[in-house]
């Protein structure tokens, strides 16, 4: 058994960006960007006000200085006209400063007559200009730190895109296998139970920038796993869940190599998700995830992922940790490194009581997975441990 850092270097070997394409700057949520980008426009094009007031030569601002009001500059509509000695221009917040104008004397601070206007006597230090270029100017590089995040995509908007080149979205092929499983919504017969966590995985997928594609059921035999793995043809990545132990039922391997799977690994010394294969197949990266479902989503966490996140064009990375302090005493760890279900509280992680990786219930009540390293001594509340946050 190969340790889970071992496995995930192999999985990111199966795994390389895909193309791109050009999306509207509308659908760019959560994509990342192909290339660098840089602004078509300068932001702000011109120098603007800041405030609402009167635009005046500066140097010229005193306690019960007057002006005459020769305009008005607003948003959308600037004062073309020339600003002389003793004039001053009514502005508004975000309209062009007029030539011959440097500073806007805010509203508050001005008592207007007609058309002249005197300044109080306790004026703001301040311009309340806008400096022309003071966000980006045109040719500056934006490189954002991951994918691409409604912040970002105001500021590409700003910057004069439309479009954005983004990696193609990976499509992700998830095959749910065994005769026990009916489709959510559908009643069991007897010896039955509904398939959950492939439905879990492609949300897991979905909101991490990917798009699911559940396949149907497929059963504990040969031909129907086969027209499977037929139908998630074409997907940039495929991953199955279930069959993937020792058992004489348990075949997804047996026909994955059928189909020439070039097998990367199978077994990771890890807790649940211990029979973990992953290879390539049809010329896609295929991940197959043991059937518990806690096994099953904790291995998304881990593996699926990460793997998503480079087919997304993101680096390689494992998922992020964070250190925290530990709200229970826990025993010593065995020989696989062991993701607890466990719920933070006061910022310390409560560890669950019941570990067995078939309990969804527990893991939906967690927020995180304390990481036990392999052969882990016993640890107490107060000690720092690893966990992913959920
Ligand atoms: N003799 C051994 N038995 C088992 C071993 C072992 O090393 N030796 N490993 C155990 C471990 S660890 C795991 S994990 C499981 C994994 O088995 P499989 O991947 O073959 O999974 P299945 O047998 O198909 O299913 C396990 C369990 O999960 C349920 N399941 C499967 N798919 C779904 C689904 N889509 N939604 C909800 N539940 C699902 C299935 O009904 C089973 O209850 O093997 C151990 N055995
Ligand atoms: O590794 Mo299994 O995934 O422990 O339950």
């Amino acid at each position: 058994m190969i340790s889970v850092a071992e496995a995930l270097d192999h999985v990111f070997s199966l795994v390389a960006p895909l193309p791109s394409e050009t999306v509207a700057l509308r659908d760019a949520l959560g994509r990342v960007l192909a290339a660098t980008l840089n602004a078509r426009l300068t932001q702000p094009p011109f120098p603007s006000a800041a405030m609402d007031g009167f635009a005046i030569a500066g140097d010229t601002a005193a306690p019960g200085a007057t002006y005459r009001v020769v305009g008005e500059s607003a948003a959308g509509h600037g004062f073309g006209g020339t600003v002389g000695a003793g004039d001053c221009v009514r502005i508004f917040t975000g309209a062009p400063l007029p030539d011959g104008t440097d500073r806007v004397i805010i509203q508050e601070d001005v008592a207007r007559d007609g058309d002249r206007i005197t300044l109080g006597d306790r004026l703001d230090t301040g311009h309340h200009v806008r400096a022309a270029g003071q966000d980006f100017r045109q040719g500056d590089a934006f490189q954002p730190r991951g994918a691409l995040r409604p912040v970002d995509l105001a500021l590409i908007a700003a910057m004069g895109h439309g479009q954005v080149t983004v990696t193609r979205r990976p499509e992700v092929a998830i095959i749910a296998t065994g005769d026990e499983l009916v489709a959510p919504g559908e009643t069991p017969g007897p010896d039955q139970i509904v398939a959950s966590n492939n439905l879990g995985l492609a949300a897991m997928i979905d909101r991490a920038g990917g798009r699911a594609r559940l396949l149907p059921i497929a059963r504990d035999t040969t031909a129907s796993l086969d027209t499977a793995f037929e139908l998630a043809r074409g997907a940039d990545m495929v991953v199955t869940i279930g069959g993937a132990s020792v058992g004489d039922h348990d075949l997804v391997a047996q026909v994955a190599e059928g189909r020439g799977l070039e097998r990367s690994f199978y077994k990771v010394a890890m807790r649940p998700g211990k029979p973990l294969m992953a290879g390539r197949l049809d010329g896609a990266p295929m991940l197959g995830l043991p059937g518990n479902p806690v096994s099953a989503l904790v291995c998304g966490q881990v593996f699926v992922l990460p793997a998503l996140r480079v087919l997304m064009g993101l680096p390689a990375a494992p998922a992020p940790r964070q250190t925290v302090p530990l709200g229970t005493d826990l025993p010593a760890n065995g020989p696989r490194e062991h993701y607890m279900r466990a719920s933070l509280q006061d910022g310390r992680a409560h560890v669950a009581d019941r570990q067995d990786s078939a309990l969804l219930s527990v893991l939906a009540g967690a927020d995180a997975l304390v990481i036990r390293p392999p052969d882990d001594p016993p640890r107490g509340a107060g000690d720092t441990v690893e966990i992913i946050a959920l």
